[in-house]
């Protein structure tokens, strides 16, 4: 199904960042072919905050790992930016992660060693324009936790530390698969309350992918996605905050 990319967003002044054009993905298990993705076009601006829905296996992952260079798309073009990354080699999709792309996941991926100032500092140490550890920490609300290990935080504080770490090198844009999974209720707003901030203040893309049809007040678009493909585009004209949201 094809959706008409020409509605108004509510950033409608704002520069196609991402550019998805009939994009499939197929899946070859020796005999069996299982199609992810099929012919799906999708334009996402810059700035806005998306949140994608759809059942299990409808193929958020998969559009959100090709978005963000960790997966190819099987055919179709996907452009970042005018530049098209559809048949991109390694070293320049390497390349677009680093220095474009943050991911968050359901679990946070900390390093139990290291403070929360230490993990989020092993990526600005690679990064071309980084803001300082503590500013990223501050951002999401850690400024008093700086110093704790992994195992001293919560669940929430953990994945605010994983948000941090993700932001700090300024991406353009932020993927996040299932980001307050693993929460419960109040923890996983607040940590949408921190990706809500950093939308806000940075102005940083944002995609998330949730169970969750609750957190799509929040959003400026939500897509709902079926069997491979965007069965619907709803625009929020009033975005809810986090902390009202209900589910
Ligand atoms: N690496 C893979 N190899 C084979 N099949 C895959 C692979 N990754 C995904 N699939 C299949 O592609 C389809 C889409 O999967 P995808 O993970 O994108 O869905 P999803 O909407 O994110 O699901 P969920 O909400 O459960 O995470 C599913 O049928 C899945 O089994």
């Amino acid at each position: 199904m094809n959706i008409s990319l020409a509605q108004p967003t509510t950033r409608q002044s704002a520069p196609v960042i991402f550019h998805v054009e009939g994009i499939s993905k197929v899946y070859r298990m020796g005999e069996v072919e299982v199609h992810a993705l099929r012919s799906l076009n999708l334009d996402l601006y810059e700035s806005e905050f998306v949140v994608l829905l759809g059942p299990s296996g409808s193929g958020k992952s998969t559009l959100l790992n090709i978005l963000g260079g960790l997966d190819i798309p099987s055919s179709g073009h996907f452009y970042f930016r005018n530049q098209d990354l559809t048949n991109a080699n390694d070293a320049v999709l390497t390349r677009f992660r680093r220095n474009s792309v943050g991911f968050i996941f359901q679990f946070y991926n900390l390093i139990p060693s290291l403070t929360a100032r230490e993990n989020v500092a092993l990526v600005t140490e690679i990064a071309r324009h980084p803001m300082k550890p503590e500013q990223a920490l501050e951002l999401v609300g850690l400024r008093d936790r700086l110093d704790h290990f992994p195992a001293q935080l919560s669940g929430g504080e953990q994945q605010r530390v994983a948000i941090a770490r993700a932001i700090a090198k300024r991406p353009e844009v932020l993927l996040c698969d299932e980001p307050t999974g693993a929460l419960d209720f109040q923890t996983g707003k607040i940590v949408l309350e921190a990706l809500a901030q950093v939308n806000q203040e940075l102005g940083t893309t944002t995609a998330v992918i949730t169970h969750n049809a609750g957190i799509a007040g929040m959003a400026d678009r939500v897509i709902t996605m079926r069997s491979g493909e965007i069965t619907n585009i709803q625009y929020n004209e009033h975005k809810l905050a986090p902390s009202a949201l209900e589910w």
